[in-house]
């Protein structure tokens, strides 16, 4: 996906990849695995994610997103007075403790964020298509320390029967993804059929379809 693609959806309001609610996902696991050290989490390719809103009442928030419109609907929404300045390649919005840096996330240089503890991924990583996914992971890594995790939500549907965005992404995918690291450990954490096919928004057409959860660490 190019992000002409991206921000052709923003442009044109077609957002089925939104969720409408916060993923049940964080405070099913994420609530529990929370250490009291930990105090800042990145969200690559965000949107305008709720999940952001949950995220920012325990820790400080990066976000990172390609589409102005995205970050300034994030704050809009919820009538939250925003101020935005241009750093760098960036144009960085914020309010209290929820940065969203508006540009490409390939381009982030982590030195920018200090101490990342959590980076949550919900439709980051199964928006690219496979040839970008190697290169999104070894993003995901260069803001690693020995103590940061990753939370990260798949999606599993037969890979023949839809074209994507979503792409799926199943263990043995992630498996190879991140095997660049041997020191990592993968844990699946949890996985959510939908039986009516449904993902945020939309309704598939495909003969299963689950989320799943991970859960990345040294
Ligand atoms: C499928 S959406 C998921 C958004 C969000 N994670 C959520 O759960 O709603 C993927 C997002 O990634 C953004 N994106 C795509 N490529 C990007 C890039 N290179 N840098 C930053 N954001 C990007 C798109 O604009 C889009 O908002």
């Amino acid at each position: 996906m190019d992000k002409i693609f991206w921000h052709n959806c923003w442009e044109r309001n077609t957002l089925g990849f939104h969720q409408q609610e916060i993923h049940p996902f964080l405070s099913r696991y994420l609530e529990k695995l929370l250490r009291d050290e930990d105090k800042h989490v990145l969200v690559p390719l965000c949107g305008k994610s709720l999940d952001m809103a949950w995220l920012a009442e325990r820790m400080q928030v990066s976000g990172a997103e390609l589409s102005e419109i995205a970050c300034r609907d994030f704050f809009q929404e919820k009538d939250i007075p925003y101020q935005s300045r241009r750093e760098g390649d960036f144009q960085l919005f914020s309010y209290d403790n929820l940065n969203l840096w508006q540009g490409d996330f390939f381009k982030l240089a982590p030195k920018l964020l200090s101490g990342v503890d959590w980076i949550y991924d919900r439709a980051a990583l199964i928006a690219l298509p496979e040839a970008m996914q190697q290169a999104y992971v070894d993003k995901l890594l260069s803001f690693m320390t020995e103590d940061t995790r990753i939370l990260l939500v798949s999606v599993e549907y037969p890979s023949e029967e839809m074209p994507g965005p979503p792409f799926p992404v199943f263990e043995q995918d992630l498996r190879r993804l991140f095997a660049v690291n041997k020191k990592l450990k993968i844990e699946k954490l949890a996985t959510l059929p939908h039986e009516d096919k449904r993902f945020a928004q939309r309704t598939f057409d495909v003969s299963s379809l689950a989320e799943t959860l991970y859960l990345i660490r040294y």
